[in-house]
Protein backbone atom coordinates (compact mmCIF):
# COMPACT_ATOMS: atom_id res chain seq x y z
CA UNK A 1 0.00 0.00 0.00
CA UNK A 2 1.35 3.14 -1.21
CA UNK A 3 0.80 6.50 1.16
CA UNK A 4 -0.68 9.71 -0.08
CA UNK A 5 2.59 11.16 -0.59
CA UNK A 6 4.01 8.31 -2.58
CA UNK A 7 1.03 8.33 -4.92
CA UNK A 8 2.17 12.10 -5.50
CA UNK A 9 5.60 11.13 -6.80
CA UNK A 10 4.12 7.86 -8.94
CA UNK A 11 1.73 10.37 -10.74
CA UNK A 12 4.40 13.62 -11.31
CA UNK A 13 5.36 12.92 -14.65
CA UNK A 14 8.51 13.05 -15.21
CA UNK A 15 11.85 13.21 -17.55
CA UNK A 16 14.10 10.63 -17.43
CA UNK A 17 17.25 11.38 -18.94
CA UNK A 18 20.31 9.40 -17.18
CA UNK A 19 19.62 5.80 -17.30
CA UNK A 20 22.03 3.41 -18.46
CA UNK A 21 20.16 -0.01 -19.93
CA UNK A 22 21.98 -2.45 -17.89
CA UNK A 23 22.15 -0.82 -14.95
CA UNK A 24 18.60 -0.28 -15.10
CA UNK A 25 17.47 -3.99 -15.42
CA UNK A 26 14.75 -4.92 -12.64
CA UNK A 27 15.21 -7.54 -9.89
CA UNK A 28 12.41 -9.29 -12.06
CA UNK A 29 14.19 -8.99 -15.48
CA UNK A 30 17.35 -10.40 -13.25
CA UNK A 31 15.18 -13.39 -12.18
CA UNK A 32 14.26 -14.30 -16.20
CA UNK A 33 17.79 -13.78 -17.34
CA UNK A 34 19.17 -15.98 -14.16
CA UNK A 35 16.88 -18.84 -15.44
CA UNK A 36 17.91 -18.46 -18.99
CA UNK A 37 21.27 -19.04 -18.15
CA UNK A 38 21.61 -21.32 -14.67
CA UNK A 39 24.77 -22.23 -15.28
CA UNK A 40 26.61 -18.93 -14.99
CA UNK A 41 25.66 -19.56 -11.27
CA UNK A 42 24.67 -15.72 -11.14
CA UNK A 43 22.62 -14.35 -7.99
CA UNK A 44 20.29 -11.30 -7.82
CA UNK A 45 22.73 -10.15 -4.80
CA UNK A 46 25.78 -9.72 -7.01
CA UNK A 47 23.84 -7.74 -9.58
CA UNK A 48 21.84 -5.01 -7.06
CA UNK A 49 23.26 -2.64 -4.21
CA UNK A 50 20.03 -3.25 -1.55
CA UNK A 51 19.07 -0.19 1.08
CA UNK A 52 21.61 1.06 3.42
CA UNK A 53 24.35 -0.87 1.75
CA UNK A 54 27.25 1.00 -0.03
CA UNK A 55 30.00 0.42 -2.61
CA UNK A 56 33.50 1.59 -3.87
CA UNK A 57 33.08 2.54 -7.33
CA UNK A 58 35.61 -0.54 -8.25
CA UNK A 59 32.94 -2.83 -6.57
CA UNK A 60 30.09 -0.71 -8.40
CA UNK A 61 31.77 -1.43 -11.54
CA UNK A 62 32.42 -5.50 -11.33
CA UNK A 63 28.18 -5.47 -11.09
CA UNK A 64 28.09 -4.03 -14.63
CA UNK A 65 30.50 -7.36 -15.60
CA UNK A 66 27.87 -9.69 -13.87
CA UNK A 67 25.01 -7.96 -15.47
CA UNK A 68 26.63 -8.14 -18.92
CA UNK A 69 27.11 -11.92 -18.90
CA UNK A 70 23.75 -12.00 -18.34
CA UNK A 71 22.78 -10.11 -21.08
CA UNK A 72 25.05 -11.04 -24.14
CA UNK A 73 22.19 -12.39 -26.97
CA UNK A 74 19.83 -10.30 -29.19
CA UNK A 75 17.37 -11.38 -27.62
CA UNK A 76 18.04 -10.62 -23.82
CA UNK A 77 18.62 -6.92 -24.86
CA UNK A 78 15.19 -7.07 -26.95
CA UNK A 79 13.54 -8.25 -23.19
CA UNK A 80 15.77 -6.08 -21.34
CA UNK A 81 15.11 -2.78 -23.24
CA UNK A 82 11.29 -3.47 -23.58
CA UNK A 83 11.25 -4.17 -19.47
CA UNK A 84 12.80 -1.18 -18.63
CA UNK A 85 11.05 1.21 -20.71
CA UNK A 86 7.80 -0.31 -19.47
CA UNK A 87 8.75 -0.32 -15.59
CA UNK A 88 9.93 3.65 -16.00
CA UNK A 89 6.68 4.12 -17.99
CA UNK A 90 4.83 2.23 -15.05
CA UNK A 91 6.63 5.02 -13.04
CA UNK A 92 5.31 7.91 -14.19
CA UNK A 93 8.04 8.82 -16.35
CA UNK A 94 7.01 10.41 -19.80
CA UNK A 95 9.48 10.96 -21.61
CA UNK A 96 12.71 8.64 -21.44
CA UNK A 97 16.32 8.99 -23.21
CA UNK A 98 17.91 5.53 -22.38
CA UNK A 99 21.51 5.38 -23.27
CA UNK A 100 23.89 2.07 -23.76
CA UNK A 101 27.25 0.90 -24.75
CA UNK A 102 26.95 -1.23 -28.04
CA UNK A 103 28.95 -4.27 -27.11
CA UNK A 104 29.75 -7.53 -29.32
CA UNK A 105 30.08 -10.89 -28.08
CA UNK A 106 31.87 -12.82 -30.39
CA UNK A 107 29.96 -16.08 -28.42
CA UNK A 108 26.36 -15.23 -29.43
CA UNK A 109 27.08 -13.32 -32.86
CA UNK A 110 26.23 -10.47 -31.09
CA UNK A 111 27.69 -6.71 -33.12
CA UNK A 112 27.91 -3.69 -32.00
CA UNK A 113 25.34 -2.98 -34.92
CA UNK A 114 22.89 -5.40 -34.17
CA UNK A 115 22.98 -4.80 -30.59
CA UNK A 116 22.12 -0.62 -31.48
CA UNK A 117 19.17 -1.79 -34.33
CA UNK A 118 17.89 -4.33 -31.19
CA UNK A 119 17.32 -1.10 -28.80
CA UNK A 120 15.46 0.34 -31.46
CA UNK A 121 13.38 -2.49 -32.11
CA UNK A 122 12.46 -2.55 -28.49
CA UNK A 123 11.49 1.23 -28.41
CA UNK A 124 9.28 0.67 -31.51
CA UNK A 125 7.86 -2.32 -29.85
CA UNK A 126 6.30 -0.34 -27.05
CA UNK A 127 5.67 2.75 -29.32
CA UNK A 128 3.33 0.17 -31.30
CA UNK A 129 1.95 -1.02 -28.27
CA UNK A 130 0.76 2.01 -27.19
CA UNK A 131 2.94 2.45 -24.21
CA UNK A 132 2.57 6.23 -22.83
CA UNK A 133 6.38 7.10 -22.95
CA UNK A 134 8.47 8.70 -25.45
CA UNK A 135 11.46 7.04 -25.66
CA UNK A 136 15.31 8.04 -26.96
CA UNK A 137 18.53 6.39 -27.26
CA UNK A 138 21.94 7.71 -26.84
CA UNK A 139 24.93 5.60 -28.14
CA UNK A 140 27.15 5.16 -25.14
CA UNK A 141 31.22 5.61 -25.40
CA UNK A 142 32.58 3.23 -22.71
CA UNK A 143 35.99 5.20 -21.76
CA UNK A 144 38.14 2.55 -20.92
CA UNK A 145 38.38 2.07 -24.84
CA UNK A 146 40.06 4.57 -26.11
CA UNK A 147 40.25 6.91 -29.00
CA UNK A 148 39.76 4.28 -32.17
CA UNK A 149 36.30 2.77 -30.21
CA UNK A 150 35.00 6.33 -29.47
CA UNK A 151 35.41 6.77 -33.09
CA UNK A 152 33.71 3.29 -34.37
CA UNK A 153 30.60 4.40 -31.63
CA UNK A 154 30.56 7.62 -32.98
CA UNK A 155 30.01 6.76 -36.70
CA UNK A 156 27.52 4.04 -35.59
CA UNK A 157 25.81 6.82 -34.15
CA UNK A 158 25.87 9.33 -37.09
CA UNK A 159 24.80 6.69 -39.29
CA UNK A 160 21.51 5.85 -36.77
CA UNK A 161 20.80 9.36 -36.61
CA UNK A 162 19.81 9.39 -39.78
CA UNK A 163 17.87 6.03 -40.36
CA UNK A 164 16.23 5.55 -36.83
CA UNK A 165 13.47 8.36 -37.74
CA UNK A 166 14.77 10.25 -34.63
CA UNK A 167 15.22 7.49 -32.32
CA UNK A 168 18.94 8.28 -31.77
CA UNK A 169 19.83 11.35 -30.62
CA UNK A 170 23.43 11.83 -28.96
CA UNK A 171 25.59 10.38 -27.32
CA UNK A 172 26.57 9.90 -23.88
CA UNK A 173 30.50 9.31 -22.63
CA UNK A 174 30.49 7.23 -19.44
CA UNK A 175 32.50 4.17 -17.73
CA UNK A 176 34.92 3.54 -14.87
CA UNK A 177 36.25 7.12 -14.24
CA UNK A 178 39.65 6.38 -13.14
CA UNK A 179 40.41 4.44 -16.12
CA UNK A 180 41.45 6.62 -19.41
CA UNK A 181 41.54 10.36 -20.28
CA UNK A 182 38.80 12.69 -22.41
CA UNK A 183 41.83 14.00 -24.31
CA UNK A 184 41.98 10.75 -26.06
CA UNK A 185 38.37 10.76 -26.92
CA UNK A 186 37.77 14.70 -27.91
CA UNK A 187 38.03 14.25 -31.49
CA UNK A 188 35.19 11.78 -31.49
CA UNK A 189 32.98 14.02 -28.98
CA UNK A 190 33.93 16.81 -31.52
CA UNK A 191 33.30 14.60 -34.65
CA UNK A 192 30.09 13.52 -32.97
CA UNK A 193 28.90 17.51 -32.23
CA UNK A 194 29.79 17.97 -35.65
CA UNK A 195 27.90 15.83 -37.46
CA UNK A 196 24.36 17.32 -35.02
CA UNK A 197 24.23 14.58 -32.63
CA UNK A 198 23.81 15.70 -29.07
CA UNK A 199 26.39 15.22 -26.01
CA UNK A 200 25.60 14.35 -22.62
CA UNK A 201 29.43 13.36 -20.67
CA UNK A 202 29.90 12.01 -17.32
CA UNK A 203 31.76 15.00 -15.78
CA UNK A 204 34.07 15.08 -12.67
CA UNK A 205 32.43 12.08 -11.20
CA UNK A 206 35.48 11.73 -9.27
CA UNK A 207 38.19 14.09 -7.49
CA UNK A 208 41.08 15.22 -9.65
CA UNK A 209 39.38 15.04 -13.28
CA UNK A 210 39.86 18.90 -12.75
CA UNK A 211 42.28 18.86 -16.27
CA UNK A 212 40.01 16.99 -18.18
CA UNK A 213 36.49 18.73 -17.04
CA UNK A 214 38.08 22.12 -18.35
CA UNK A 215 39.05 20.41 -21.70
CA UNK A 216 35.56 18.89 -22.04
CA UNK A 217 33.67 21.81 -21.30
CA UNK A 218 35.02 23.44 -23.81
CA UNK A 219 33.62 21.32 -26.43
CA UNK A 220 30.60 22.33 -24.84
CA UNK A 221 28.48 19.37 -24.00
CA UNK A 222 25.01 19.49 -23.73
CA UNK A 223 24.38 18.30 -21.15
CA UNK A 224 26.44 16.69 -17.97
CA UNK A 225 26.13 13.96 -15.88
CA UNK A 226 26.77 14.03 -11.97
CA UNK A 227 29.58 16.94 -11.95
CA UNK A 228 30.29 15.65 -8.34
CA UNK A 229 33.45 17.64 -8.03
CA UNK A 230 33.18 20.36 -9.90
CA UNK A 231 32.44 23.32 -7.35
CA UNK A 232 35.12 24.55 -5.24
CA UNK A 233 33.70 22.98 -1.94
CA UNK A 234 35.00 20.19 -2.91
CA UNK A 235 38.26 20.30 -4.71
CA UNK A 236 36.92 21.10 -8.07
CA UNK A 237 37.00 25.19 -9.12
CA UNK A 238 35.41 28.43 -9.65
CA UNK A 239 36.49 29.04 -13.00
CA UNK A 240 34.80 25.28 -14.15
CA UNK A 241 31.69 26.65 -11.85
CA UNK A 242 31.34 29.43 -13.93
CA UNK A 243 31.62 27.88 -17.34
CA UNK A 244 28.72 25.30 -16.95
CA UNK A 245 26.86 28.57 -15.75
CA UNK A 246 27.91 31.18 -18.10
CA UNK A 247 26.73 28.12 -21.14
CA UNK A 248 23.88 27.20 -18.98
CA UNK A 249 24.69 22.79 -19.34
CA UNK A 250 21.96 21.41 -17.22
CA UNK A 251 23.11 18.87 -15.09
CA UNK A 252 21.48 15.50 -14.03
CA UNK A 253 21.52 14.29 -11.06
CA UNK A 254 21.32 10.85 -9.17
CA UNK A 255 21.24 10.90 -5.39
CA UNK A 256 21.10 7.49 -4.53
CA UNK A 257 23.46 6.29 -7.50
CA UNK A 258 25.75 8.85 -5.55
CA UNK A 259 25.18 7.96 -1.82
CA UNK A 260 25.61 4.00 -2.69
CA UNK A 261 28.65 4.68 -4.61
CA UNK A 262 30.19 6.29 -1.96
CA UNK A 263 30.99 9.86 -4.25
CA UNK A 264 28.93 11.82 -1.64
CA UNK A 265 28.85 10.84 1.70
CA UNK A 266 25.32 11.39 2.70
CA UNK A 267 21.63 12.55 0.97
CA UNK A 268 22.02 16.26 2.46
CA UNK A 269 25.40 16.91 1.52
CA UNK A 270 24.62 16.15 -2.41
CA UNK A 271 25.26 18.86 -4.91
CA UNK A 272 22.19 18.81 -5.64
CA UNK A 273 21.49 21.83 -2.99
CA UNK A 274 24.92 23.92 -4.27
CA UNK A 275 23.49 23.65 -7.99
CA UNK A 276 19.53 23.85 -7.32
CA UNK A 277 20.56 27.39 -5.14
CA UNK A 278 22.28 28.79 -7.82
CA UNK A 279 18.82 28.60 -9.99
CA UNK A 280 21.46 26.19 -12.66
CA UNK A 281 19.20 24.01 -14.92
CA UNK A 282 19.51 20.18 -12.78
CA UNK A 283 17.63 17.23 -13.56
CA UNK A 284 16.98 14.41 -11.29
CA UNK A 285 17.98 10.87 -12.77
CA UNK A 286 18.25 6.96 -11.69
CA UNK A 287 21.41 6.55 -13.39
CA UNK A 288 21.12 2.40 -12.47
CA UNK A 289 17.65 1.71 -11.03
CA UNK A 290 18.20 -1.67 -10.86
CA UNK A 291 22.19 -1.45 -9.42
CA UNK A 292 20.96 1.13 -7.07
CA UNK A 293 17.01 -0.27 -6.31
CA UNK A 294 15.59 2.95 -7.01
CA UNK A 295 12.90 4.35 -9.16
CA UNK A 296 12.61 7.92 -10.47
CA UNK A 297 9.62 8.65 -8.26
CA UNK A 298 11.46 7.92 -5.29
CA UNK A 299 14.36 10.15 -6.34
CA UNK A 300 12.24 13.31 -6.42
CA UNK A 301 10.63 11.75 -3.03
CA UNK A 302 14.34 11.88 -2.25
CA UNK A 303 15.00 15.42 -3.02
CA UNK A 304 11.79 16.97 -1.78
CA UNK A 305 12.20 15.12 1.50
CA UNK A 306 16.12 16.02 2.08
CA UNK A 307 16.01 19.59 1.10
CA UNK A 308 12.61 20.40 1.61
CA UNK A 309 10.67 21.28 -1.58
CA UNK A 310 7.06 21.71 -1.88
CA UNK A 311 4.98 19.77 -4.40
CA UNK A 312 4.83 22.76 -6.25
CA UNK A 313 8.71 23.34 -6.38
CA UNK A 314 8.85 19.76 -7.17
CA UNK A 315 6.21 20.36 -10.00
CA UNK A 316 8.41 22.89 -11.47
CA UNK A 317 11.53 20.77 -10.91
CA UNK A 318 9.83 17.59 -13.20
CA UNK A 319 8.64 20.30 -15.87
CA UNK A 320 11.75 22.14 -16.01
CA UNK A 321 13.57 18.94 -17.09
CA UNK A 322 11.16 18.80 -20.46
CA UNK A 323 14.09 22.15 -21.49
CA UNK A 324 17.01 19.72 -21.30
CA UNK A 325 16.10 16.89 -23.49
CA UNK A 326 17.69 16.25 -26.82
CA UNK A 327 14.51 15.25 -28.53
CA UNK A 328 13.37 18.53 -31.00
CA UNK A 329 11.18 21.55 -30.38
CA UNK A 330 8.17 19.44 -31.19
CA UNK A 331 8.75 16.81 -28.49
CA UNK A 332 9.55 20.11 -25.86
CA UNK A 333 5.73 21.51 -26.38
CA UNK A 334 3.65 17.99 -26.50
CA UNK A 335 5.35 17.49 -23.08
CA UNK A 336 4.54 20.63 -21.51
CA UNK A 337 0.92 20.53 -22.61
CA UNK A 338 1.06 16.80 -21.54
CA UNK A 339 2.43 18.82 -18.06
CA UNK A 340 -0.16 20.94 -17.96
CA UNK A 341 -3.24 18.44 -18.75
CA UNK A 342 -2.17 16.55 -15.44
CA UNK A 343 -1.54 19.23 -13.38
CA UNK A 344 -5.26 19.86 -12.15
CA UNK A 345 -5.35 16.28 -11.45
CA UNK A 346 -2.10 16.33 -8.95
CA UNK A 347 -3.10 19.55 -7.27
CA UNK A 348 -6.82 18.90 -6.37
C1 LIG B 1 30.06 2.78 -10.03
C2 LIG B 1 28.89 3.67 -9.98
C3 LIG B 1 28.68 4.46 -8.76
C4 LIG B 1 28.07 3.70 -11.05
C5 LIG B 1 27.31 4.86 -11.44
N1 LIG B 1 28.08 5.70 -12.26
C6 LIG B 1 28.48 5.39 -13.50
N2 LIG B 1 29.57 6.07 -13.92
C7 LIG B 1 30.09 5.82 -15.15
N3 LIG B 1 29.59 4.93 -15.99
C8 LIG B 1 28.50 4.23 -15.61
C9 LIG B 1 27.89 4.44 -14.36
N4 LIG B 1 26.82 3.61 -14.28
C10 LIG B 1 26.79 2.92 -15.45
N5 LIG B 1 27.80 3.27 -16.25
C11 LIG B 1 28.14 2.75 -17.59
O1 LIG B 1 27.04 2.02 -18.08
C12 LIG B 1 27.40 0.67 -18.35
C13 LIG B 1 26.24 -0.25 -18.09
O2 LIG B 1 25.19 0.00 -19.01
P1 LIG B 1 25.26 -0.38 -20.57
O3 LIG B 1 25.94 -1.71 -20.70
O4 LIG B 1 26.01 0.71 -21.26
O5 LIG B 1 23.81 -0.47 -20.98
C14 LIG B 1 28.61 0.43 -17.47
O6 LIG B 1 29.41 -0.62 -17.95
C15 LIG B 1 29.31 1.80 -17.52
O7 LIG B 1 30.06 1.91 -18.69
ZN1 LIG C 1 25.83 7.37 -15.35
Amino acid sequence: VMDNDAVFYRELPKVELHAHLNGSVSAQTIEKLISRKPHLNIEHSMTAIGKGQRRTLDECFEVFRVIHKLVDTEEDILMVATDVIKEFAADGVKYLELRSTPREERDTGLTKRSYIETVIKAIQKCKEEGVDIDVRFLVAIDRRNGTEVALETVNLAEEFMLSSDGLVVGIDLSGDPTVGHGKDLLPALQKAKNSGLKLSLHLSEIPSQLDESDLLLSLPPDRIGHGTFLHPEVGGSQSLVDKVVQKKIPIELCLTSNVKGNTVPCYAKHHFKYWYELGHPTVLCTDDKGVFCTDLSQEYQLAASTFGLSHEAVWKLSQQAIDSIFGPETVKQQLKEKWNDLHPQLFK
